[in-house]
């Protein structure tokens, strides 16, 4: 497994964002789902190494994320886009994403090559040579994916990528995902339900800071075809019955 979390805890100051959570993540496409507050983004800061948990223990790539040593190698084998993600809009892409592949310490003999095949990989092959503050804000997304993939890494964070995408960059970058999770373990967060239907391997569910449902998009859809609560989709009626069904074990609890 790529990707073990036991016991994890996250706190915002008074605000328990993550309690409990125990994961094991590996090769494939993971969606995050779960309302808003529910600690997708304090999950995926954790993974990512920008923010550390109150308790708990993280490995990531076989490495505890606790100790120091551990940091910068496990750093340079991820990818992390982030829900606000900073970039210098005077750069152009091709320099931006190059200066990205340099924070990770990738060869310098290496990086052309692969700069040039993350942007044509989010389709901005044509623009590579746009500054960033030219381009609209789907693009300026596209962009944000390009430096996450640039180095291959073995685990990528996706926190919402696919918000301000148009349909038809959607449809694509799901091609992408699933190529992307043939050989490393992703982690996307979503509102997106359609996104999990058709991009991903499994799905876990949090609801509160807690794991409150983990299938595949196909339990999922069953459980929707199962559900007769709200929702336009078998899919989405199964994620309200599961989200439900976890918050009927909480008031039992
Ligand atoms: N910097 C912060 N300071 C205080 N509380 C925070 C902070 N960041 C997050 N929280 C709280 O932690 C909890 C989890 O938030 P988080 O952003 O992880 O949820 P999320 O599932 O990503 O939500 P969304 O779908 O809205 O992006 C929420 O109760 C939120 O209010």
């Amino acid at each position: 497994m790529s990707i073990r979390v036991t016991g994890l805890r996250v706190r915002h100051r008074r605000t328990v964002a993550l309690d409990s959570v125990d994961l094991a993540l590996g090769t494939g496409v993971h969606g995050l789902l779960g309302p808003n507050g529910a600690g997708k983004t304090s999950l995926i800061r954790v993974l990512a190494t920008v923010a550390g948990p109150a308790a708990g223990r993280v490995e990531l790539l076989g490495r505890d994320t606790a100790e120091h040593r551990a940091l910068g190698e496990v750093r340079g084998r991820l990818g992390y886009l982030p829900q606000e993600f900073g970039y210098y809009p005077g750069f152009t892409v091709r320099e931006f994403v190059s200066y990205v592949a340099w924070l990770k310490e990738m060869p310098a003999a290496r990086t052309p090559a692969a700069v040039e095949r993350a942007v044509a990989r989010v389709g901005l092959a044509d623009r590579a040579d746009r500054k960033i503050r030219t381009l609209s804000g789907g693009m300026v997304r596209r962009v944000g994916i390009a430096q996450a993939i640039v180095n291959a890494p073995e685990v990528l964070l996706l926190d919402e990528p696919t918000a301000g995408l148009d349909p038809e960059q959607r449809v694509e970058f799901r091609e992408l995902l699933r190529e992307l999770g043939a050989s490393a373990t992703v982690v996307v967060s979503t509102h997106l339900v359609e996104d999990v239907a058709a991009a991903c391997t499994e799905v876990t569910l949090l609801d509160s800071g807690r794991v409150a449902y983990r299938g595949t998009p196909d339990t999922l859809t069953a459980l929707g075809e199962a559900s007769d609560g709200p929702g336009d989709h078998p899919i989405e009626r199964g994620y309200t019955a599961a989200l439900r069904a976890h918050r009927a074990t909480g008031v039992l609890r």
